[in-house]
């Protein structure tokens, strides 16, 4: 059952018992970080490095060349994350899960909701909830959960930007049903873990019963909630130029155009797939991209915030090199609009820095569409091996970042040029995330704010030295240690 591997020359781990492969280490290990550390560190120097999920033979792409194939030169192998199966439920039919053509005509159509001038106009909305923050971790500043605040922050953002709305989560004195319902879909649950084991390694399982990746009750008050949504902006009087309004206006069109390429050939093989040219934008479709929007990236994006903090208090020349930088370009344009943030480069560094060394995605995942050949070696691989490309390793390769686990934000100076594919905290290539200016707006607009007003320091119950990320997936860690912070009034700060 295991030859697979040694049939095409590829270095493998040895499977661990004949029917269950290496399943076991991903399972046991119950985050994809420790076990991409653990393969690597035996094949340090091996380009492709295969491994077994019971009897599903996957492979580990390590060298960056052959990354850079995978993620954008030969991109038309490698369009899905997903293996060929259609996504029913509302949750799952988003960019994340989508496929080959009908992934290209939602990208297509949602792209231009992240452009710079739409982002411009993003950041007053971002700014007016940064201030909401400064008074609310006002009122208690010792041993602040800045996790929590960040994650309420970040949901604030999505809902005004995107939905236009006031949810409010920042300022409310008890829990709302929005917030609960928010902490119970983010929560690992062990049906939701073996699900996503399921899903990521047994297709022909996830084919049959379709698991589901988020709780019931979730879907269903998350669903009504963007059905809500919809039909108040179309009945209402009021138009703005958010995600909302672009998901309104594409519904009123009532179907999406779904261009066949040739790259697409192999999707039609499977019968499920046959797709008419023209997409129905039903709500269940609207409801999927809605939800992707407060899903995906919030934890990111909160717990990115959370570790900048942390790496700026155990850093505090840093931090004031930031802080300096900040009340510069404030002063200089008396202002802290879309221009402004975005001359914050050594802020920017220190986000960069946070992502190489705190990276949250242990690996971006492709699944091979059509028979590959690795340029440069022998290795073929058929359609339907899935693929992981361990960025959270790569980032801790000592041959492109010396020192690798200190926080040193110079590594991304202007003069400075790592080594293409060799930095990945949001992929790369046609399918990389769709949201970085966003984020990275957002992220500088609340942190500049911060450091404006406070000196971040850690709560004495703080654990020193943190250990890495523990990715959701991971049931047995998924009880994340709080890390605190005491943030001290600069004087004179009026902001
Ligand atoms: C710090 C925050 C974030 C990080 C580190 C992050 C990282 C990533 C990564 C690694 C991917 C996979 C890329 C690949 O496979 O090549 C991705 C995809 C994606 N991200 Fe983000 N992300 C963040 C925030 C967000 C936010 C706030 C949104 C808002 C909607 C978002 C939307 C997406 C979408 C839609 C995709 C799928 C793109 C596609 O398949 O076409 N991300 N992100």
């Amino acid at each position: 059952a295991h030859k697979f591997w040694s049939d095409r020359g590829v270095p493998h781990v040895t499977p661990l018992l004949p029917i269950i492969g290496n399943a076991w280490l991903f399972i046991k290990s119950m985050s994809h970080f420790d076990v991409f550390q653990k393969i690597l560190a035996e094949f340090p120097h091996e380009p492709l490095v295969g491994a077994y999920v019971l009897t599903i033979p996957v492979l580990i792409v390590q060298d960056r060349a052959l990354v850079e194939h995978v993620l954008i030169k030969d991109f038309h192998h490698f369009t899905d994350r997903v293996f060929p199966f259609g996504q029913k439920r509302p949750h799952e039919l988003n960019l994340l899960n989508m496929r080959g053509k009908v992934w290209r005509a939602y990208r297509n159509k949602f792209t231009p909701m992240f452009t710079t001038s739409k982002v411009r106009n993003m950041l007053p909305q971002m700014k007016d909830l940064a201030l909401v923050l400064l008074n609310v971790v006002q009122q208690k500043s010792d041993g602040v959960d800045l996790k929590e605040t960040f994650v309420q922050y970040s949901l604030d953002v999505v809902a005004s930007t995107a939905f236009g709305l006031d949810t409010g989560i920042l300022k409310e004195e008890k829990e709302s049903v929005f917030r609960r319902m928010i902490k119970k879909a983010h929560r690992m649950t062990t049906p939701l873990f073996i699900s996503y084991i399921i899903h990521e390694f047994l297709p022909p399982i996830a084919k049959r019963f379709r698991p589901s990746h988020m709780r019931s009750d979730v879907v269903e008050y998350f669903s009504n909630f963007v059905k809500e949504a919809l039909r108040s902006r179309k009945n209402g009087d009021i138009k703005r130029n958010d995600f909302l309004q672009l998901m309104v206006a594409l519904q009123e069109e009532g179907f999406l155009e779904v261009e066949q390429e040739e790259c697409d050939a192999y999707l039609n093989l499977q019968p499920d797939d046959k797709k008419s040219d023209q997409l129905e934008l039903n709500d269940d479709v609207m409801i999927g991209q809605a939800l992707m929007f407060l899903f995906v990236g919030l934890d990111a994006t909160s717990t990115i915030l959370m570790y900048l903090c942390y790496e700026l208090a155990m850093n505090p020349d840093v931090q004031e090199k930031v802080r300096a930088e900040v009340k510069e370009v404030v002063r200089i344009t008396n202002n802290m609009d879309y221009d402004t943030v975005k001359e914050m480069h050594y802020l920017e560094q220190c986000i960069k820095e946070t992502l190489r060394l705190h990276t949250l995605s242990p690996a971006l995942i492709r699944v091979c569409s059509s028979e590959y050949q690795f340029p440069g070696t022998e290795v073929t691989i058929p359609a339907g091996v899935k693929l992981f490309i361990p960025i959270s390793t790569m980032h801790l390769n000592e041959d492109v970042y010396p020192e690798p686990g200190k926080f040193d934000p110079d590594r991304f100076s202007p003069e400075t040029r790592s080594p293409p594919c060799s930095y990945l905290p949001f992929g790369d290539g046609p399918r990389m995330c769709l949201a970085i200016k966003f984020v990275m707006t957002e992220m500088k607009c609340v942190i500049a704010k911060l450091l404006m007003r406070y000196t971040i320091k850690l709560h004495s119950s703080t654990e020193i030295p943190l250990k890495p990320y523990e990715p959701s997936v991971s049931i047995a860690k998924c009880k994340r240690r709080r890390i605190l912070f005491d943030l001290e009034r600069l004087p004179g700060a009026t902001c």
